[in-house]
């Protein structure tokens, strides 16, 4: 049965690259998917049936690494997580939540700072404070400015043979740096939405496209999280300073709160570990141990 990968969706079709990379099937949904509520996803590795050269339908579709909601992606490698460093400012306690959500999800995050432009010394000093903490951790951070002209040589390498999507709040510069990696896009800005007097720019369709030997959604999600699906024992683990250091602590399931003999606190102590790190992880952790419970079948 011909393999391939769902590329794009629009309007109830699915847009299948077959194994070949030669061409693209328009397929259907089975609704047997409908029934188990599986929905084929863009980046779905699927089975299908061709009806003739252009049309087919999909049969089964692949176990997932992963999936988002929005964009409604399945098996991303890579997040280009675009924080601007003015207007709005930066946040770390905003971008250590997106990197807790991520490393949950097993995706790989990637700091894009933007707007460096607009900051002036003292700002600058601090945010590089920043940059460097992030970076001892394993993070690679890119910082930018606007019309930065090696922007898109210095993305090309971190885009290679994976599939990554961009992630931020509204205005960072999503769209901008979307548009530098992909000239050819043309997403409508914030200025040209607004000279058109509608918010933002509307997306009819989710696409993966081919860059680099990757794929990049078209489309920028990730806009908000809970942390719905973490538990309290897996948080640390999304905090990699913290998962590399946990197997120190006297207990297997210390939560590093007043456990004693506990090596993160030790190293938030000693000043290996950002204090305020350990007080994101302690907020998300109490965030967790006081959601509501969830009713559901799983
Ligand atoms: N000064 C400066 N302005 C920038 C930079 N990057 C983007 N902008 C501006 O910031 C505004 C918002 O940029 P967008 O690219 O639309 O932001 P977005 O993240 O796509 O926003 P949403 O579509 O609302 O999610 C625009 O007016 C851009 O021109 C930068 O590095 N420096
Ligand atoms: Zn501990």
């Amino acid at each position: 049965m011909p393999k391939g990968q769902i590329r794009k969706a629009l309007s109830g079709f699915y847009y299948v690259l077959d194994e070949d990379g030669e061409r693209y099937i328009q397929c259907r949904g089975r609704g047997v998917f409908r029934n188990r509520q599986i929905s084929p996803l863009v980046g779905d590795f699927v089975d299908y049936k061709a009806d003739n050269d252009l049309e087919g339908t999909i049969l089964h579709v692949y176990e997932r690494k992963n999936e988002l909601v929005r964009p409604p992606i399945a098996n991303i490698d890579q997040a280009i997580l675009v924080f601007s460093a003015k207007q709005p400012d930066f946040h770390p306690l905003l971008l250590d939540r997106f990197l807790t959500a991520i490393e949950s999800h097993d995706i790989q995050p990637v700091i894009c700072l933007t707007k460096m432009d607009l900051v002036n010394d003292k700002e600058r000093s601090a945010i590089m404070d920043y940059v460097a903490d992030y970076e001892k951790i394993g993070y690679e951070v890119i910082p930018t400015f606007i019309n930065d002209p090696d922007l898109q040589q210095r993305l090309m390498p971190v885009l290679e043979g994976r599939t990554s999507v961009l992630a931020g709040q509204s205005g960072v510069g999503k769209s901008t740096m979307l548009n530098t990696i992909l000239p050819s896009l043309e997403l409508k800005t914030d200025d040209i939405s607004k000279a058109l007097n509608r918010g933002k720019h509307t997306t009819r369709h989710v696409e993966l496209i081919e860059v680099n030997s990757g794929l990049l959604a078209d489309t920028p999600g990730f806009s908000s999280f809970d942390f719905d699906t973490i538990e309290k024992e897996e948080l640390s683990g999304c905090f990699p300073e913290m998962a590399e250091r946990s197997n120190a602590c006297k207990f297997r399931e210390c939560l590093h709160l007043n456990e004693p003999k506990c090596a993160i606190k030790a190293a938030v102590d000693s000043g290996e570990i950002p204090e305020y790190r350990y007080k994101h992880y302690l907020k998300f952790l109490e965030e967790i141990m006081t959601r509501k419970p969830r009713y559901s079948n799983d």
